[in-house]
Parts: C-alpha cells; sequence; structure tokens
C-alpha cells in the first residue's frame, strides 16, 4: 500500500525530483542513454528506486517505487529490474545512503574484458581502496548478480559488473554521482594508458597514504561515515 507519509513528507517529494535530476544528470554527462541505469537511494526503513524502463527524460518525482527490504512495493508503479541490489546493498552497508548503477561507455568497456582495475593512478582511491573489482557475468536483474555485487563492493564504493555496466555508492546521493563520474574518467583514463603500453601501479602502501590522506580532503573531511 503508498505510505502516507511518502505522499505527503516535503522531503520525500525533494528526494523524488533529486533523483529525477540526478538520473537526467548521468544522461548529460553521458555515462548512461535512453533507459539504461537505474538509482536507489534509503529513506528511513525503506528506499525508493527509479521505475523500470523509463528514460530520465521522461522520469517524474512521482514515478519513484517506494519498496521495504523484504522486497515489498510500498507504492504504484514499476520498480527497477535491480531492485534487488539496490535493496541489498543498502541492507548490507548502513553507511550507503544511495546506489548509482550506470553503462557509462568506458566502465562497461572494461566490464566487457571482465578487468579489475588496479592501482593505476591516486584517484582510484575515490572508489574506496586500490583496486576496482569486476564481477563475472550474472543477468541482469538477477538475484546471482546482487550477490557479486555485494561481494565486489566489499570495502568499495565502486564496482564493474561483468559485461553489463557499474555501481557506485555513496553516501548520500551527490556523493555516489560524484564516485560514479569519477570511475567512469578513470575507466577512461586506464583504457587510454593501456593503448600507450603497461600503465606502472601504485604500490599498497602508495595507496594506503592517498586513502588516509583523503579522510581529510574536502568534504570527506566532514563526513565521519565514509567507506
Ligand atoms: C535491461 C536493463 O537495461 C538492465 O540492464 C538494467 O541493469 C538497467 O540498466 C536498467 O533497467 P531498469 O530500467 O529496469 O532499471
Amino acid at each position: 500500500m503508498v505510505s502516507e507519509r511518502s505522499a505527503t513528507n516535503a522531503q520525500d517529494q525533494k528526494l523524488r525530483s533529486t533523483m529525477a535530476e540526478a538520473a537526467r544528470r548521468l544522461v548529460v554527462l553521458g555515462l548512461n542513454r535512453g533507459a539504461t541505469g537505474n538509482i536507489g537511494v534509503r529513506q528511513g526503513d525503506s528506499f525508493l528506486v527509479t521505475p523500470s524502463g523509463v528514460a530520465a527524460e521522461d522520469l517524474l518525482p512521482h514515478a519513484m517505487v517506494e519498496m521495504d527490504y523484504s522486497g515489498a512495493i510500498l507504492g504504484p508503479g514499476k520498480p527497477s529490474s535491480e531492485w534487488r541490489f539496490h535493496r541489498d546493498i543498502l541492507a548490507a552497508r548502513p553507511e550507503v545512503g544511495a546506489v548509482v548503477h550506470t553503462h557509462a561507455c568506458y566502465a562497461t568497456s572494461l566490464a566487457c574484458l571482465q578487468l579489475e582495475i588496479p592501482a593505476f593512478h591516486y584517484m582510484m582511491a575515490v572508489a574506496g581502496g586500490d583496486t576496482i573489482r569486476c564481477t563475472p557475468y550474472a543477468i541482469f536483474g538477477s538475484q546471482e548478480l546482487s550477490d557479486l555485487a555485494l561481494q565486489a563492493l566489499v570495502d568499495r564504493k565502486a564496482c564493474l559488473l561483468g559485461n553489463h555496466g557499474m555501481i557506485a555508492v555513496g553516501v548520500d546521493l551527490g556523493d555516489a554521482l560524484a564516485v560514479a563520474i569519477e570511475v567512469e574518467s578513470l575507466c577512461e583514463q586506464y583504457w587510454a594508458a593501456l593503448q600507450l603500453g603497461q600503465p606502472k601501479l601504485l604500490s599498497g602502501a602508495q595507496m594506503q597514504a592517498v586513502l588516509e590522506k583523503f579522510k581529510g580532503y574536502g568534504r570527506a573531511a566532514t563526513r565521519t561515515d565514509s567507506p
């Protein structure tokens, strides 16, 4: 049933609009095209997810679908086919407030090779560690894909989905979007570097130093709950 809180709460309306804006931004930035990709955002003891198969330009705030962690749909609409990984990530990672899935070109190209991205650039730390893992292939919308994504995201804020795309997470939607944008940029740079030769990789110690330094950098300095 439709939660009354959702229908009347100003915060809920704001969140739905922010999700629609974020979906359009992903298209403007070239990280998604048409109806690819989806967004999930924690809201109290439930979460909102974008509807299935709706192009970002047609996405209206009221079309976001509210679900609970049992997988029950709490309002009208058909949730993203990927609601399982949105639910499972939000359930398993209390510090995560938002999940962004994209089929961004460079991330997806590397995912088609099922490549794990190594520490070729210090900005890899934005994704939470010294690698960005890639899952094996599993069909879209499956529990298997969700289980694989959860594993690939351990101690990370992003992963590639084999032969599919990427997932980025953040403390809120702005953070998850920023991670997705950076991951696509890193994938493009890694691809470009590979055209020239074998990139020299940073050591574990060098990456650890960056991860430490990032704790005091920019907005992250005010966050105590980032992974
Ligand atoms: C078939 C879909 O494109 C699937 O790949 C999914 O991962 C996706 O990106 C969009 O699906 P929804 O519109 O169901 O969120």
